[in-house]
């Protein structure tokens, strides 16, 4: 079975736990595509839900599923968001954002009672870090931000080159990338990040972070598709822990 397969595969679970009437938040990325064509499929076979995309990408895939879409600021609450990861460690902390969506992603995820993150088994690691973290922010000042990054590093015993992320193919290829909330990100190589939360806080507290792709303690699970079948971890402490 290819990457691709394993991946539809964690989706097709993921959408086990929907049922009708539910508030949905949807991801952004290869995996959480896939979530969104099937749940377009069961959509079409007469399912209601509501879903909010986190991204215009996923805003795009959804409308052409067939899935009805709304927003934060109509509804209170979500019930379930399903999401992909770029790494998921064993106490379901996340680096998330390799795909640019992580603000829109972590408003969603925040606004869900689950989050339930699906994935091919490679993106399980003991320790976070080996994919480049990714921090969103304000292009204004970005020296500044890039020095008050450095020394959230050292303080959190972490250091690694930065890159201000650019676009990849496309009519934009080459020129630095801009989410959708009209920021830039800035990619960190930092190889292992040994506390994840105390990181978390400090990317937090710089003014022109605008978000940091570190995910703690908003998965309550994850579905993890691999050549042996399919894996769920269930989070042991509860949300925001
Ligand atoms: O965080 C994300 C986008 O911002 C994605 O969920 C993450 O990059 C995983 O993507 P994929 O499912 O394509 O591997």
């Amino acid at each position: 079975m290819n990457m691709d397969q394993l991946k539809r595969q964690a989706a097709a679970r993921a959408l086990e736990e929907v049922r009708d009437g539910m508030q949905l938040g949807l991801g952004t990325g290869s995996t959480a595509k896939h979530f969104v064509e099937l749940l377009g499929e069961r959509v079409a076979a007469g399912l209601k839900v509501i879903g909010v995309p986190t991204s215009e990408a996923t805003r795009a895939d959804a409308e052409r599923c067939g899935v009805p879409l709304t927003t934060l600021d109509e509804i209170e609450h979500l019930d379930i968001t399903v999401d992909g990861a770029d790494e998921i460690d064993p106490e379901l902390n996340l680096i998330k954002g390799g795909g640019g969506a992580l603000l829109r992603e972590k408003i969603v995820a925040a606004a869900s009672d689950r989050m339930i993150v699906i994935a091919d088994d490679t993106k399980w690691v003991p320790t976070l870090g080996g994919f480049p973290l990714p921090i969103e922010v304000i292009p204004f000042g970005l020296g500044a931000t890039r020095r008050a990054i450095e020394k959230a590093f050292a303080e959190c015993g972490v250091s690694g080159q930065m890159a201000v992320r650019k676009a990849k193919g496309g009519d934009k290829d080459g020129h630095v990338f801009v989410t959708d909330g009209g920021h830039w990100i800035v990619d960190a190589q930092l190889g292992r990040i040994v506390d994840p939360p105390s990181l978390a806080r400090a990317l937090s507290a710089i003014p022109g972070v605008v978000e940091h792709g570190l995910f703690i303690g908003l998965a309550s699970s994850a579905v993890l598709a691999g050549g042996e079948g399919i894996r769920v971890i269930e989070r042991r402490k509860p949300k925001g822990d």
